[in-house]
């Protein structure tokens, strides 16, 4: 769905529906200088990515929960890194609300609806307030929100409640706000990814430039299982870049615990030769990984 329909800004897809933090995000980083774009799911947001839809925003990280699952899964796969680079990431401040069709009471709720994120966020609330609820994963918080207004088989939305942002409750009729706050602590930060299609197209207009110093790795063990395995500490000292995080998935390769890593990384203040790109520095150090049998490639440089 677009909310804005000026052909000449650029696109930006995002986990919809209207009032995800993905959507709140994305407000907060581009205003009016994109036409907004929103997927059903963070899989669907990196698939739109394309010539004729340039931009995406994906959450990363919670400051409460951690990596967000669906988003490193998706990072695995070839065409991020190839079509689709990581180019920027933002940090949103992330406040819970407990929202149910009108008239709902805490006492006759029987499950609760939300993006595994979210649930993950609030485990300490729900055990105190609904410990008998059962939780049901939804593709984002929104959708959870909208699914207590649907007439679905199986969810009595009266014995119903979602976990989302209380803005949803100014976009869709019928809901009200039981519960603010609820997430387990008073900072609760997500992590947004913004996705580019082409390394080079410049990001909206209003996005702050900065000098480009820090990149994101895919880093693999060789697919060759008769080869040693990959020193994995190794090759990351080996890049000797500063490592500003680590994530680890399974392989999509379906070797049993042959991860695939990601890797934050950022030049070592003072070593940066001025004559070279933060590109050129981070290619020549993945070209020393790369030598000691590792499939490495850059998803991304913001
Ligand atoms: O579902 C949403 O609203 C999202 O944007 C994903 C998410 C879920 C919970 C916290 C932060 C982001």
């Amino acid at each position: 769905m677009s909310i804005s329909s000026s052909p000449e800004k650029p696109q930006l897809a995002f986990l919809g529906p209207l009032g995800t933090y993905s959507h709140q995000a994305a407000l907060e980083c581009f205003g009016d200088s994109v036409e907004y774009l929103a997927r059903p799911t963070i899989a669907d947001v990196q698939r739109t990515v394309s010539a004729v839809v340039p931009f995406g925003i994906i959450p990363q990280e919670n400051s409460l929960n951690g990596s967000v699952v669906e988003t490193y899964n998706i990072l695995r796969i070839p065409e991020v890194g190839q079509g689709t680079f990581v180019r920027g990431a933002t940090v949103f401040a992330v406040k819970h609300s407990l929202v149910v069709r009108r008239g709902v009471k805490l006492e006759n709720i029987e499950k609760v609806l939300s993006h595994e994120q979210a649930l993950g966020q609030c485990q300490g609330w729900l055990a105190e307030h609904l410990p008998r609820a059962s939780l049901v994963r939804t593709d984002s918080t929104a959708n959870a929100a909208k699914r207590l207004l649907s007439a679905e088989t199986g969810l009595d939305p009266m014995k119903c409640a979602a976990i989302c942002s209380s803005v949803v409750v100014t976009i869709y009729e019928g809901l009200e706000v039981l519960e603010q706050n609820i997430q387990d602590g008073t900072e609760n930060f997500t992590r947004f990814y913004i996705l580019s299609q082409g390394l080079d197209v410049g990001l909206p207009e209003g996005y702050p430039q900065s000098i480009e110093c820090m990149a994101l790795l895919r880093l693999q063990a060789p697919g060759d299982p008769v080869k040693p395995t990959l020193n994995i500490p190794r090759a990351i000292s080996t890049l000797d870049l500063i490592v500003e995080r680590i994530d680890r998935r399974p392989s999509v390769h379906g070797r049993p615990f042959d991860d695939i890593y990601f890797l934050e990384v950022g030049a070592i203040p003072g070593q940066n030769s001025p004559e070279l790109s933060w590109r050129k520095q981070l290619q020549q150090a993945v070209d020393r990984v790369k030598r000691m049998g590792a499939e490495v490639s850059a998803l991304g440089y913001w």
